[in-house]
């Protein structure tokens, strides 16, 4: 085992995992569908189709109302343009910030990866008071790929000077995407049991499962000892 000197960069997700943003989602989704006379989303079906990025939820949204694909762009663009003011409803996930000031104060670079659009997660994390714990940033346009492929996630590792060679690093998220990514760099996944999950914790890759982050610093210390490789960071 690979003892570490320094404290290892921790980076998380964001919807599911550190905010409750989905009644905020559902409140911007459900005024588009609103406008052109189709039937809103329940709370479940927004948190089911989040995860994946705006388009994803798009897509997910035309496919359960049936709607046509050639509005995709439009509604998109309608959506955008009520996300990034839409904050009202978005709760902190509970002990969320206690831990993150935790961890930065024992010397953990922390960052964030989520697939949500960077300007969106840049004026979220503001609201919710905690843009100024991360060091790192990285959205769901911040390169050309979106999770649950690896490159967002190594980019983040990369800013918080995590060697390519020796991905000595933690990811906290909520969701499958989340896990297949960290598992693809070899980085140890810690799921936070509570977000928006589909599938069992079962059938995810994680080192360890969490669903209070008071119990976080210590899961941190316990697995960001270990030494990870993988064939995405040669
Ligand atoms: O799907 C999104 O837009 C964001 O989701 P994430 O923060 O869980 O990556
Ligand atoms: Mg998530």
């Amino acid at each position: 085992m690979n003892v570490c000197l320094a404290p290892c960069p921790v980076v998380f997700d964001l919807d599911g995992t550190l905010i409750d943003s989905a009644p905020d989602i559902q409140a911007c989704v459900n005024a588009v569908l609103t406008d052109i006379g189709a039937v809103p989303l329940d709370l479940n079906e927004v948190r089911g189709f989040v995860g994946e990025g705006v388009e994803t939820l798009w897509r997910k949204v035309v496919a359960a109302r049936r709607l046509d694909d050639a509005r995709m762009s439009d509604l998109v663009r309608a959506f955008m343009a009520l996300y990034e003011h839409a904050h009202d409803r978005t709760t902190v996930f509970p002990e969320v910030s206690e831990t993150l000031e935790t961890l930065a104060g024992r010397g953990h670079p922390l960052g964030i990866c989520t697939n949500k659009p960077l300007s969106v997660t840049h004026a979220a994390l503001a609201h919710a008071g905690l843009a100024h714990l991360f060091d790192c940033l990285i959205g769901g346009d911040s390169t050309p790929f979106r999770k649950p492929h690896p490159l967002p996630l190594r980019r983040a590792l990369e800013r918080l000077g995590a060697d390519p060679r020796r991905p000595h690093a933690i990811y906290v998220g909520d969701s499958e995407f989340d896990a297949a990514c960290a598992a693809s760099l070899g980085v140890p996944f810690l799921l936070y049991a509570q977000g928006y999950r589909r599938s069992g914790a079962s059938e995810m890759v994680h080192a360890a499962a969490f669903d209070d982050f008071s119990h976080l610093p210590a899961l941190v210390e316990a697995h960001g000892q270990r030494e990870g490789l993988s064939a995405a960071w040669s």
